[in-house]
């Protein structure tokens, strides 16, 4: 690694305060100056009388006697020469300055050969960018100075750019997102692709940093995040823009301990976001990133599934204490959304009528509700076809007040059904989640701006980005959140999900006490999949669990 050498200039603090170190800074180095010779041999003197140490401890016992009256003799003469102490004094401290010099190699004054020529062709690669034929001083010319623009860079190990800051003309069009891609596509190509680029435009001072990201680790499986309730934890990303960290365990069994700067999403009555849409391509992680919402959103709320894609990715769900409902089908979709309206409105009214009252929300409007949807476009398109209640209409009044009343709004959807998502739903998520590969127009028409980062090759799942409102986009990594029942699952994900589970809930008829307001559903598909979410479990011989609610009751919260 090799970095070259540069004046700091203070970027903060008064110009006094800047004053006073420079005036220290000039101090040290003058008395460094001054003392240097000294510095040198006394340096020299240690080193002699070492060597003079190691030479007795090599010298053979026998032959120690003739050394010591050699040596005696050797002082005796000069004892009794004339001039000779001063001349030996002299000769000791010409010794000691030549064996103290200083005889580590001269730090090499540039860069290697090899990065020499990166940095010259990235200087020429950017010429045409950054020049303009009535510029009577180039900062770009073709041949021209690369150590006028490139003020810092630094090298890995493998002789590839990690770090540089370019300079550039002022009247290069930095404001402009066209001119600002063009360079960092440019720059992602040069410096080697396969590796995530940061780009950090600085407007004022026409300078552009570049830095390489560490690859998130992908090996932080679903637990208990420590996060205060409102807070969802919605992935992992680098420390560059988040200040808070999360201790987490990660690696294959989870050995390790580290703390890692998570993306939390705040729900709930102050929430600026209270909604959220994640995108991405089939098998890009959105249905992983709805079930860790889930289980986080179960510690203290209720949660409502309901599952477009239909192929049983909530089954572990099912029937699980707070689990209200997992539907697979329109008719259970739309029975369950209609009582999430219904319930709203009666949180909204309650609450209200609390307030008119002077008193606060009662405690029955203050358990979050969730409401899951993945895909819920194959429903519109189902319902389309058949002339039936689009389940997205039925989600205005919890998007609208839903923050009010304590009701979150979740979609995933994959881009080619972005098309069939109603207008309240997109306007309403105001957190939104870009999963797997995706292009820059797609990134920036759901995530509204546009990643300071360059997209990497390989996209490992639940990988992507999120921006919540109008704050900066974060790079994300979802944690691994697998469905238990799915065959390829690793073990030890497995159990970090089953861990994770609610225990299963007293069927809705066995209820020791009146369930207030509770709505019984069609629940045809529900039971289907808690009957198959049963036997995968008795398969794999789970502690004996109570037997799979028959029919799941959407209920209002007794807690
Ligand atoms: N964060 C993650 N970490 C590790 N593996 C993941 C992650 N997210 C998803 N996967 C894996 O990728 C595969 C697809 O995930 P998932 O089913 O969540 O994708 P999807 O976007 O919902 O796609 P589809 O709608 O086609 O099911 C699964 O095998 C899943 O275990």
């Amino acid at each position: 690694m090799a970095r070259r050498p540069l004046p700091r200039i203070l970027s903060n603090g008064s110009a006094q305060l800047a004053r006073s170190r420079e005036l220290a800074r000039t101090a040290a180095d003058s008395a460094t100056d001054v003392l240097h010779p000294l510095i040198t041999i006394t340096r020299g003197l240690r080193r002699l009388a070492s060597a003079g140490r190691r030479r007795w401890v090599d010298t053979p016992k026998e032959r120690r006697g003739a050394l010591l009256f050699a040596v005696a003799a050797v002082l005796l003469a000069v004892a009794l020469a004339p001039y000779g102490p001063l001349l030996a004094v002299v000769a000791l401290m010409a010794a000691a300055a030549w064996h103290g010099r200083d005889r580590a190699p001269a730090a090499p004054a540039g860069p290697a050969p090899g990065q020499l020529q990166r940095l010259k062709s990235l200087y020429e690669a950017l010429v045409p960018y950054f020049s303009a034929s009535d510029d009577p001083e180039p900062l770009y010319a073709r041949g021209g100075d690369w150590g006028k623009v490139f003020s810092e860079y630094e090298f890995d190990g493998d002789g590839r750019l990690a770090h540089l800051v370019i300079s550039y003309p002022a009247y290069f069009t930095d404001a402009e997102p066209d001119s600002r891609a063009r360079i960092e596509h440019l720059l992602g190509a040069k410096c080697g692709r396969g590796r995530e680029y940061h780009f950090a435009w600085d407007e004022e001072a026409n300078q552009l940093t570049v830095r390489v990201l560490a690859p998130l680790s992908t090996d932080i499986a679903a637990q208990p995040f420590v996060t205060a309730p409102g807070e969802t934890v919605l992935g992992f990303t680098d420390p560059t823009r988040v200040q808070r960290t999360l201790p987490l365990t990660h690696g294959a069994h989870g050995e390790e301990r580290t703390d890692v700067p998570p993306v939390v999403w705040r729900t709930g009555v102050r929430s600026t976001e209270p909604h959220l849409l994640a995108v991405g391509q089939p098998g890009s992680g959105t249905s992983t990133l709805l079930r860790s919402i889930a289980l986080q959103a179960l510690h203290h709320g209720d949660v409502v599934i309901v599952d477009g894609g239909g192929t049983g990715e909530y089954a572990c769900l099912t029937g699980r204490d707070g689990v209200l409902a997992v539907e697979c089908a329109l008719s259970g979709a739309v029975t369950s959304l209609e009582w999430a309206a219904a319930e709203t409105e009666r949180r909204l009214a309650a609450a209200s009528k609390a307030h008119q009252a002077g008193d606060p929300p009662p405690e029955d409007t203050r358990r979050p509700l969730w409401l899951l949807l993945d895909r819920p476009s194959v429903f519109t398109h189902l319902a389309a076809a058949d002339d039936g209640t689009d389940p997205q209409s039925l989600l205005q009044a919890p998007l609208r007040h839903g923050r009010a009343a304590n009701v979150t709004v979740v979609v995933a959807e994959q881009f080619d059904g972005l098309d069939a998502l109603t207008a309240p739903v997109r306007q309403h998520t105001r957190a939104r989640v870009v999963l797997g590969p995706a292009t820059a127009g797609q990134l920036e028409s759901v995530l509204g701006a546009p990643p300071h980062t360059t997209p990497v090759e390989q996209m490992p799942p639940g990988r992507g980005y999120a921006r919540l409102g109008t704050g900066p986009v974060h790079r994300l990594q979802v944690p691994a959140t697998p469905d238990p029942y799915d065959d390829a699952t690793s073990e030890a994900h497995r159990q970090a999900v089953l861990d994770l589970l609610p225990p299963r809930t007293t069927p809705a008829d066995e209820e020791p006490g009146p369930v207030p307001e509770a709505v019984r559903l069609d629940k045809a598909a529900t039971e289907k999949v808690a009957a198959a979410a049963l036997a995968a479990e008795t398969e794999m011989s789970e502690p004996a669990a109570p037997p799979a609610p028959e029919g799941a009751a959407v209920a209002e919260s007794s807690s």
